[in-house]
């Protein structure tokens, strides 16, 4: 969007929202634009998405952890959310860093999305049903990781590329499998791609997996108010501990991490997992409190699981 009809659609605007323009960005954006509009009974246009390409999308050929990691995906959306070109900037948690630039802070999230992973192949449901040796494709860590540990046999090759590009991969036959988590698929409408779903005990999800964050600027109190009819406050606790556990193991994501937490009645749990990158050594463990105490929970498995890393992740 140029200059002009931003400016020109922020003033028919209650507010304006921005996202990265793949489908999947845009799929959330739509879905909290949706949510926020039935909350206060506006029309849908008084909420204008402003589409922003980042440095990340134009990343196509290495590894994200070698180009400089998650940021990549949310500088632009920052800046032009820190200049006030845009009120609301939504992402998929997972893929927001630790730490958000000043003056920025992530308000609340969507309820959440099923958080598993589902496994993308030609009619196999599960992990022990791939043949022998099958090429599996994935751009994360955390699923390489964990597919070399049950099966040492796949051959595990980088896969990039937005959801549609990935399932037409394993359609041609170039790659025999993937893993893609089943909220974008449900979000995207997608679900009956999946040939299988894997259990949370087989493969812990990434931090933050099936949520959707709303970030804006820290001062901006219009925006706050106007949010909390549509925050998911379970999911705030969940995800705000496993952030918390994640900022103790690992800015850099370049260490095959996964963590998962539940709310219900009050109780909180918390499950972490660190993978030696190829699959060999791991820490695995659990928490559970109050969910008063989430965070510093969080904080607390990941101090812990930190302490029992497997040689080589840390020194
Ligand atoms: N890193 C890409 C990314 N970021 C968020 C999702 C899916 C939606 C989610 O996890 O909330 C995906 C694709 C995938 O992992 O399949």
């Amino acid at each position: 969007m140029n200059e002009i009809a931003s400016l020109h659609e922020r003033q028919a605007g209650r507010f304006v929202i921005g996202t990265r323009g793949s489908p999947l960005a845009l799929a959330q954006a739509h879905e909290f634009a949706g949510r926020l509009a039935a909350a206060h009974g506006w029309e849908r246009r008084e909420l204008p998405l402003d589409i922003i390409r980042t440095t990340g999308d134009a990343i196509r050929d290495r590894p994200l952890s070698e180009a400089g990691g998650k940021g990549l995906f949310t500088k632009e959306i920052d800046q032009a959310q820190l200049h006030g070109r845009i009120d609301y900037a939504i992402h998929s948690a997972k893929d927001l860093p630790n730490d958000l630039p000043d003056g920025l802070v992530i308000a609340g999230y969507l309820p959440r999305e099923d958080v598993r992973d589902a496994l993308i192949s030609r009619g196999i449901a599960d992990i022990a049903g791939l043949p022998q040796g099958a090429i599996v494709g994935s751009a994360s860590l955390r699923r390489q990781a964990i597919l070399k540990r049950i099966r040492p046999d796949l051959r595990i090759t980088l896969l990039r590329g937005n959801v549609g590009t990935r399932l037409e991969k394993v359609a041609g036959g170039e790659i025999d499998a993937t893993l893609l988590a089943l909220a974008g698929l449900k979000r995207l409408g997608l679900a009956e791609k999946a040939s299988g779903v894997l259990s949370v005990e087989e493969c812990l999800p990434a931090v933050g997996q099936g949520a959707i964050a709303i970030v804006i600027r820290a001062d901006d109190e219009k925006s706050i108010e106007a949010l909390q009819p549509i925050l998911c406050r379970d999911t705030g606790i969940a995800v705000a501990a496993e952030r918390a556990f994640l900022s103790e193991l690992d800015g850099s994501c370049r260490t095959p991490i996964a963590g998962h937490a539940t709310v219900e009645g009050g109780r909180f749990q918390l499950r972490g997992l660190l993978l030696a990158p190829d699959g060999g050594a791991a820490a695995e463990d659990s928490i559970s409190g109050t969910t008063a105490d989430a965070t510093a929970l969080g904080a607390e498995l990941g101090r812990s699981l930190r302490r029992r890393a497997p040689a080589g992740i840390y020194s």
